[in-house]
């Protein structure tokens, strides 16, 4: 059988969409389909073939194609969803449910006609309750229908403790559980710097005060930003767990999973540590929490419960 580069559609052009498309390509991870809404179907098509002209450059062997017909998608193996609205300061991710949701819907079910076999991963926000609609939406395995925040808000955690230790970032290893708000749980028990516990590295103050500034993480960006939010690390977060899958990595990385009885919530779209490999999720696994970090896992889950509630409303 002849050997066939991976087709990665990314829905929606814009500050995440075009960004996650761009580091695709360089990194050679497939060929990338870029698609917008029919009324920005130039710009798309104007950005796609800016990127591609960027390949003799940066030497990378990948075509990438703006368009805003799911037709192009058709056959993709990995669609990553990062169509919607961004939230503005003074607004909290909730916010976009009602809009998001609609925008989520639609797009799911043209992926389910063009591209059932694909493995889906949602950015858009709140992305556990859009996980959640994406996944009734599709009527996709669960392996197939994964969320992206613990990647990134592990990754604000892990910049915020290499700087704070003045250490290099690809010694330091954090887990963030949890919905992808600001009651998210960074697992600090869980943390260490070159294979020492970030506990003692660092006293109790300075910890929580990255731990606080992790949950807010989003925010910080939103403000200083002024109009749109983060989009570089949130993009290198989605190719990081597409990497992981196209090259069927099996790396642990956490993820929005459907969770069954983990951690005892029932029905529930949440981050949690996962295995991620050329199935997608392939495995959920189960840490033990203490009882200070279960309450406040069961206080995210909340959060997220409640969203879900407005997009079952
Ligand atoms: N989960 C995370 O960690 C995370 C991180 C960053 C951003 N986000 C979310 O991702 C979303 C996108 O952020 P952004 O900065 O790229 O926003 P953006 O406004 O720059 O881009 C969104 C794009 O979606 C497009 N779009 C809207 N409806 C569409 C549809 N029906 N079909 C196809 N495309 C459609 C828009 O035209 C726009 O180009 C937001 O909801 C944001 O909150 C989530
Ligand atoms: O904060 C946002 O609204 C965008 C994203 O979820 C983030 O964490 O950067």
């Amino acid at each position: 059988m002849p050997l066939t580069r991976k087709k990665i559609t990314v829905v929606g052009a814009g500050f995440t969409g075009a960004t996650t498309a761009l580091l695709l390509a360089q990194k050679e991870l497939g060929d990338v389909v870029l698609l917008d809404i029919p009324q920005l179907e130039n710009p798309t098509k104007g950005k796609a073939l800016d990127m591609l002209e960027a390949g003799p450059v940066q030497g990378f062997d990948a075509t990438i194609t703006g368009t805003s017909s799911y037709e192009d998608a058709e056959g993709s193996d990995i669609v990553i969803i990062t169509a919607g609205v961004a939230r503005k300061p003074g607004m909290s991710r909730d916010d976009l449910v009602s809009i998001n949701a609609g925008i989520v819907r639609s797009v799911c079910e043209n992926i389910k006609r063009v591209a059932p076999d694909s493995i889906v991963i949602l950015l858009s926000n709140p992305v556990d309750a859009m996980t959640y609609v994406a996944y009734h939406t599709l009527g996709f395995p669960k392996n197939r229908v994964i969320g992206q925040s613990g990647v990134l808000d592990t990754a604000r955690f892990c910049t915020f403790v290499s700087q704070e230790l003045n250490v290099s970032v690809e010694d330091v290893r954090g887990f963030v559980l949890g919905g992808h708000g600001d009651d998210m749980v960074p697992l600090v028990r869980y943390s260490s710097v070159g294979g020492i516990p970030l506990e003692v590295l660092l006293p109790k103050e300075r910890i929580d005060a990255i731990v606080q500034r992790t949950r807010v993480g989003g925010g910080e960006i939103v403000n200083l930003l002024g109009t749109g939010s983060a989009y570089y690390a949130p993009a290198a977060s989605l190719v990081q767990m597409t990497e992981a899958i196209v090259k069927d990595k099996k790396r642990i990385l956490p993820s929005i999973a459907l969770l069954e009885g983990e951690y005892g919530y029932d029905h529930l779209f949440m981050g949690v540590p996962t295995l991620l490999g050329g199935n997608g999720i392939e495995r959920i696994y189960e840490l033990e929490l203490t009882v200070e970090e279960k309450t406040a896992l069961d206080k995210s889950a909340q959060s997220v419960k409640n969203v879900i509630a407005v997009v079952n409303g």
